[in-house]
C-alpha cells in the first residue's frame, strides 16, 4: 500500500472504532482486518500503530484541537485525529498534507478548515504543561481523584508508566518444554526473548511481533500472557492431584497455567458466565496439551455451585474488574469506563467472592485477583471480605506459593504495577479457609 492508502485505511479503522463505542477497539480492529485480507502485515502494523497512538493520546489530541480558536465545540473527525497524531509524531506538516491527495486509495484533500487547524499544530508537542492532570494522564475526569488517593505522590510515576507501550510477554508451557528450550526455539525463528524478572515461566519480547504465526506458538510451547497474569497463577500454586476451581475462567488464560503447575494431574474446573469466552479456551487447551480441565457454564440459580460446597482444595476468583491495570494495552477502555461501572463492579466482585468462598474446603485456599489498579476493587474488597467472613484469614508468608520470588512471598496480598514491576497492573490476595 502507498503511505496515503495506509493513512486512508487508518482513518477507516478509526471510523469503525467510533461507530462501535461499546466494543473493545481490538475486537473491531480484528474484524476490520479480517474483512480486508488484502492488507499485508507491514501495512497492518502501520495502521494499528497509528490508531493505537491516537487512542493512547486521545485526551491530549482533543485538548489541542479544541484549543484552536473557533473549534471548542466542533466535531473532531477521525481524519483530523490521524493527521494530528502524524504531526505530533514528528512528520512535517507539508508531508502530511500531501498524503491527503484525493487520489485513488488516498484520503480526500484537506478542507480549508482542516488545513488551518493542522497548520496550527505544526511544531507543537502532544504533551503540554498547560494540560490539566486528567488530560495529561489520559484519564476520565472522575477517575483522577481515585488514583490521587491511591497513589499519592507516586501518581505521576504510575500514570506515566500506564501510558507507555506494553511488552509482549509469553508464558512457557512447562508441559511441553523448558524456558531455556523455548527461548532457543524462538531465537531460531528470529525472536530474541529475555527471561522475565518475577515469573519463573516468563519470556519477554520488546515491540510488536507476529508471534501467533510462530512454530513455537502453534506447537503450544508458549502462550501469550502478561507476566503479572502469570504471577496470579503462580500465587495460586495449584498442585498435582488437587481439585481446583477457576471460577471466572474466561478464555482460560490462567486455567492453562494452573493445569501446567498441576502437571496435568488432578482436576481443574473452569467456570464462567460467558459461553463464548469458555469456548475460546477449547483451542488453547488443546494446543497446550492440557487434559485435566473441564468447563462449566454458570447460570442463574445453578445448583452446580450448591452441590460442590466445600469440595475444592483451591479456588481462584479472577474477578471481572475495571481492567485499569491493562490500560497500556487497551487505551480505548479508558474512554468507556464510568463511575457507575466501578460501583457495579465492586458489588459484583463482593458477590462472586462470597459464592466462591463457600466452595473451598476447610484448610483450602481462596485466591482473589484483579487486573485493576484501584483500591476499591483490591485492598478494600479484601478487607470487606475478611470483615464479613470469619472462616477466612490471610495466608502466612510461609504458606505463600513456592513459585513466587522471595520479595513477592512476603505478603498474602500484593499489587503489581507497570511503574514498579514493568507488568500490567494486578492485585492478588491469598486467603486460607480455617480448618
Ligand atoms: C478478568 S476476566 C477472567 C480472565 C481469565 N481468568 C483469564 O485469565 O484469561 C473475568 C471473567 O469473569 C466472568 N464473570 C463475570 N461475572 C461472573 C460471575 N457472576 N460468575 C463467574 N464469572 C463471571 C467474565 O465473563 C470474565 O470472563
Amino acid at each position: 500500500m502507498t503511505p496515503a492508502a495506509r493513512l486512508s485505511g487508518a482513518i477507516d479503522l478509526l471510523c469503525a472504532i467510533q461507530n462501535a463505542p461499546f466494543r473493545p477497539a481490538d475486537a473491531t480492529a480484528n474484524n476490520f482486518f479480517r474483512d480486508r485480507r488484502y492488507i499485508g502485515g507491514g501495512d497492518r502494523r502501520f495502521i494499528s500503530t497509528l490508531i493505537w497512538d491516537v487512542l493512547r493520546g486521545w485526551r491530549r489530541l482533543h485538548w489541542h484541537l479544541r484549543a484552536i480558536p473557533g473549534e471548542r465545540n466542533s466535531d473532531i473527525s477521525p481524519r483530523l485525529l490521524c493527521a494530528a497524531q502524524l504531526i505530533f509524531s514528528g512528520q512535517e506538516w507539508g508531508d502530511v498534507r500531501e498524503l491527503f491527495s484525493g487520489d485513488r486509495y488516498a484520503p480526500q484533500s484537506l478542507t480549508e478548515r482542516e488545513t488551518a487547524i493542522l497548520k496550527e499544530l505544526s511544531g507543537k508537542t502532544l504533551s503540554d504543561v498547560k494540560q490539566p492532570k486528567a488530560v495529561k494522564f489520559e484519564l476520565p475526569d472522575w477517575v483522577l481523584p481515585y488514583f490521587e488517593d491511591d497513589f499519592g505522590e507516586k501518581l505521576e510515576e504510575e500514570m506515566s508508566a500506564l501510558l507507555t507501550l506494553p511488552t509482549l510477554d509469553l508464558r512457557v508451557n512447562l508441559l511441553k518444554t523448558t524456558r531455556e528450550k523455548a527461548k532457543i526455539s524462538l531465537r531460531k525463528e528470529g525472536f530474541e526473548a529475555t527471561e522475565t524478572q518475577y515469573s519463573p515461566w516468563g519470556l519477554r519480547l520488546r515491540g510488536r511481533h507476529p508471534i501467533t504465526s510462530s512454530r513455537a506458538f502453534q506447537d503450544g510451547l508458549i502462550e501469550i500472557q502478561d507476566e503479572g497474569s502469570q504471577l496470579i497463577a503462580a500465587a495460586v500454586e495449584a498442585k498435582p492431584g488437587q481439585r481446583v476451581l477457576d471460577y471466572c475462567a474466561g478464555a482460560g488464560g490462567k486455567t492453562l497455567a494452573l493445569a501446567m503447575t498441576m502437571e496435568n494431574k488432578g482436576q481443574v474446573i473452569a467456570c464462567d458466565v460467558s459461553q463464548p469466552r469458555l469456548e475460546g479456551a477449547i483451542k488453547r487447551l488443546r494446543r497446550a496439551g492440557v487434559h485435566n480441565v473441564t468447563r462449566h457454564l454458570l447460570a442463574e440459580g445453578d445448583k452446580w455451585v450448591k452441590r460442590r460446597e466445600a469440595s475444592f482444595d483451591t479456588v481462584l476468583v479472577d474477578a471481572p474488574c475495571s481492567g485499569t491495570g491493562t490500560w497500556r494495552r487497551n487505551p480505548d477502555a479508558r474512554l468507556r469506563f464510568s463511575e457507575q461501572d466501578l460501583k457495579e463492579l465492586t458489588v459484583k466482585q463482593a458477590k462472586i467472592l462470597k459464592i466462591a468462598s463457600k466452595l473451598v474446603r476447610p484448610g483450602g485456599r481462596l485466591v482473589y485477583a484483579t487486573c485493576s489498579l484501584l483500591s476499591a476493587e483490591n485492598d478494600k474488597q479484601r478487607d470487606q471480605f475478611l470483615t464479613e467472613n470469619d472462616q477466612y484469614e490471610l495466608a502466612q508468608p510461609e504458606e505463600m506459593s513456592s513459585w513466587l520470588t522471595e520479595s513477592l512471598k512476603q505478603k498474602a496480598s500484593f499489587s503489581l504495577t507497570p511503574a514498579q514491576n514493568g507488568t500490567d497492573g494486578f492485585f492478588v490476595s491469598v486467603f486460607k479457609r480455617k480448618a
